[in-house]
C-alpha cells in the first residue's frame, strides 16, 4: 500500500492524481490540502476519507470545521498546515501539485521526513532547484518527475550514463499564439490565453504555456533534476504534444517517449516508479495521428523563454526573480489588470533592477521573492 498526501488536491493535477487513485485500489490517500476550494475538499473527504486535510486560508477551514462536526477529520490550516500533512508519519509518498513558490517549505519539509516525492509544482524547482536537489540526495529522497516533459526526458535516461546525453529537447506546443504575431498579441484576451490546443490544466501554467514562460520554466527545472548544463537544453515546437520530450546521446541516437496528451500517465508513472503499472489511461493510435511536426521557437515574439535562459545563465536568485515576477504578472492578466504582452515586459523590468545573490539560501530566495514583488508593485 502507497500511502499518499497530496498538497493541492482540488487542482487540475491533484484531481487527476484522484483519478488515478480510483483506478489503483492500492493508493491510500491520508492527506489532502486546498487553497480555498473546501466545497470541492469536502466531496473529496467524504470519498477517500482522509486523516487529515488542509485548507491554506484560515476563514474557509474554519468553515470547513463547522460543516464537518460529525467527522472525525483533522482540518488544519496555513503553511504550517501544509508541512504538517507533508510530513505524517505514516505518509510514504507526497505528490507537490501545489502552484506557485509556496511549495517549497513543505517540500523541503517532506524531503526532511524522508518521504517520496511526485512533483509536478515546478515554481518550487525553478526558485529552490540548488537548494531543493542536494538535500534529497542528502536524505536519499528520490523526487519524481510529474511535468510531462520531465517525465519523459527521466524515461528516456533510462540509467544511462550522464556522460553519454548530448542534448535534452524539450518540446513545447507552442501554446493557443503560437504562429501570431506581435500585433496580432496586443489583442488577445484572457479567455484565448486559457484556451490551450492539448492540454486541460489550472489557469497558470495555461497563461505560461501561452507565453512560452512554462517552457522556459522547464528549461530550469530539467537543469535541476537531470543535473545538466543549460546549454545541453533545447526546446523545439512540436504542436501535437504527443513527443514529450527527447534525450539526444553522443552516438546520434534520439530517443523518445510518447503517449496521449493525458497528465494521468506521467502522474501514475511518477506514483509507482520503478515499477510500471499496467493499467493504461488513453492509448495512442498511431495511426489516427498521422503527422508529427517540428518547428524552431519565435524568441523574438515569446520573449520569456529567452529571459528564462538569461535568468538561469546569471543563476543564483535571477531565477527567482523571473518566478516570482511571472507569478505576479500572470495573476495581474488573470484579474484583467494587465494586457498579456505586459507579462515579458515585468519580468524584464524586475530582472534588470535585480542585483542577483549567489549562492542563496532560503531565506535569500524567499526575501527575493518579496523584494519581486514589491519592486513590482512600486513600479
Ligand atoms: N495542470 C497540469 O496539467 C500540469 C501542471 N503542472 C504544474 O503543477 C502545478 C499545479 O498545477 P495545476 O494543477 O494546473 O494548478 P491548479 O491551479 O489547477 O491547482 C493548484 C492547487 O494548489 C492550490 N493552491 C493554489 N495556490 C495555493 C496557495 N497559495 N497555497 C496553498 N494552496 C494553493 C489550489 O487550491 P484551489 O483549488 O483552492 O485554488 C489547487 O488545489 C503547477 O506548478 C504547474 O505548473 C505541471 C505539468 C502539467
Ligand atoms: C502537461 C504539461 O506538462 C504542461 O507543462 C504542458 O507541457 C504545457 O504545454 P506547453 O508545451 O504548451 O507548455
Ligand atoms: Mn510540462
Amino acid at each position: 500500500m502507497n500511502k499518499i498526501t497530496i498538497l493541492g488536491s482540488t487542482g487540475s493535477i491533484g484531481t487527476q492524481t484522484l483519478e488515478v487513485v480510483d483506478k489503483n485500489t492500492d493508493l491510500k490517500v491520508v492527506a489532502l490540502s486546498t487553497y480555498q476550494n473546501i466545497d470541492l475538499l469536502e466531496q473529496q473527504i467524504y470519498r477517500y476519507k482522509p486523516k487529515k486535510v488542509c485548507v491554506m486560508i484560515e476563514d474557509k477551514a474554519n468553515e470547513l470545521k463547522r460543516r464537518l462536526v460529525m467527522s472525525d477529520v483533522q482540518i488544519v490550516s496555513g503553511i504550517e498546515g501544509l508541512i504538517e500533512i507533508a510530513t505524517l508519519d505514516e505518509v510514504d509518498s507526497v505528490i507537490t501539485a501545489l502552484v506557485g513558490m509556496i511549495g517549497i517549505k513543505p517540500t523541503i519539509e517532506a524531503i526532511r521526513a524522508r518521504k517520496k516525492i511526485a512533483l509536478a509544482n515546478k515554481e518550487t524547482l525553478v526558485t529552490a532547484g540548488s537548494i531543493i536537489m542536494p538535500l534529497a540526495k542528502e536524505y536519499d529522497v528520490p523526487i519524481i518527475p510529474i511535468d510531462s516533459e520531465h517525465c519523459a526526458i527521466f524515461q528516456c535516461l533510462n540509467g544511462e550514463d550522464k556522460n553519454t546525453v548530448d542534448k535534452m529537447i524539450l518540446t513545447a506546443s507552442g501554446g493557443p499564439f503560437r504562429g501570431k504575431s506581435i500585433e496580432e498579441l496586443k489583442k488577445v484576451t484572457l479567455e484565448d490565453a486559457l484556451n490551450h490546443p492539448n492540454w486541460s490544466m489550472g489557469k497558470k501554467i495555461s497563461v505560461d504555456s501561452a507565453t512560452l514562460m512554462n517552457k522556459g520554466l522547464e528549461v530550469i527545472e530539467a537543469k535541476w533534476l537531470f543535473d545538466i548544463e543549460i546549454e545541453k537544453i533545447d526546446v523545439v515546437i512540436h504542436p501535437q504534444s504527443i513527443i514529450h520530450s527527447m534525450v539526444e546521446y553522443i552516438d546520434g541516437s534520439i530517443i523518445a517517449q510518447l503517449g496521449e496528451p493525458d497528465m494521468r500517465i506521467p502522474i501514475q508513472y511518477a506514483l509507482y516508479h520503478p515499477l510500471r503499472r499496467d493499467i493504461k489511461h488513453k492509448a495512442t493510435n498511431l495511426l489516427k495521428l498521422g503527422q508529427l511536426t517540428f518547428e524552431e521557437p519565435d524568441y523574438n515574439t515569446f520573449k520569456c523563454l529567452n529571459l528564462a535562459y538569461e535568468s538561469i545563465k546569471i543563476g543564483g536568485t535571477m531565477p527567482t526573480v523571473l518566478n516570482a515576477a511571472n507569478e505576479y504578472a500572470v495573476n495581474k492578466f488573470l484579474n484583467n489588470k494587465i494586457a498579456f504582452l505586459d507579462i515579458p515586459v515585468e519580468v524584464e523590468y524586475a530582472m534588470e533592477k535585480h542585483c542577483t545573490i549567489n549562492n542563496p539560501t532560503l531565506e535569500d530566495i524567499l526575501e527575493t521573492e518579496k523584494w519581486t514583488q514589491e519592486i513590482l508593485e512600486s513600479r
